[in-house]
């Protein structure tokens, strides 16, 4: 049985991942893995996301060691299907935010080196094999207005220096590899709007399917 492969969507909040992935849910042969959003707001009660929103410096490490936790599951967890999509991945969790919380001295360095530690150990003995990341790239301006016309509570006090910096951070790993590339990257205009992304969406589908192929054909 040849294994599935797997693509991540990357970008900035806001920059329209879950809309794109929305997009691939009507073929049958992927099976698409939102953001475990729901299980961030949600940890036994607890609101991980809105706490680390209101007080990084207290819970920057906590939150992001449950991201971690999520994201591995999604890595690691066993479909039919021959394509798995999973909106962001645990790269983009340790060379973007966790990296940014400790650029912007909201995670002591201490925690940061724990974080550190999980993501190498994991990223090296647990079996996630990336074939492809698709990079919704966006421009700091245009994704902070999409988070504001989205309206998610917890996001309401998001600065645009913030998104900046994440915005950065992603091109620093994804355009300038500055950071280790676990795979191709397929880099998409994401400033479109959505009635203009058709082009994008056919050029994804045929690289992701093209990939597939390629995999059985070895
Ligand atoms: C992998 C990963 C996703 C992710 C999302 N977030 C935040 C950004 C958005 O406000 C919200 C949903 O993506 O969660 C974060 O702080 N750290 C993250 N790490």
């Amino acid at each position: 049985m040849t294994p599935p492969i797997t693509v991540c969507v990357e970008g900035n909040i806001g920059s329209g991942k879950t809309t794109f992935l929305k997009h691939f849910k009507k073929f049958p042969e992927v099976r698409v893995f939102d953001e475990p959003i729901s299980k961030w707001r949600d940890c036994q009660g607890y609101n991980l996301l809105d706490l680390m929103y209101k007080d990084p410096r207290k819970w920057s490490l906590c939150f992001q060691s449950y991201v971690q936790l999520t994201m591995l599951d999604l890595h690691t967890k066993p479909i039919v299907q021959p394509i798995k999509m999973i909106e962001r991945s645990i790269f983009s969790a340790q060379y973007c935010f966790v990296q940014n919380m400790r650029n912007e001295g909201l995670m002591e360095d201490a925690q940061y080196a724990v974080l550190s530690e999980w993501f190498d150990f994991t990223t090296k003995n647990l079996p996630i094999n990336l074939d492809l990341i698709v990079y919704l790239r966006t421009d700091p301006e245009v994704a902070f207005k999409r988070i504001a016309q989205r309206g998610r509570s917890e996001e309401n006090a998001i600065k645009m220096e913030y998104i900046q910096s994440v915005h950065k951070l992603h091109e620093d790993w994804l355009i300038n590899n500055q950071k280790h590339l676990p795979c191709p990257v397929l880099t998409i205009d994401a400033n479109l709007e959505l009635a203009d992304m058709a082009p994008n969406y056919q050029l994804c589908e045929e690289k992701m399917f093209q990939k597939q192929k390629a995999t059985v054909a070895n």
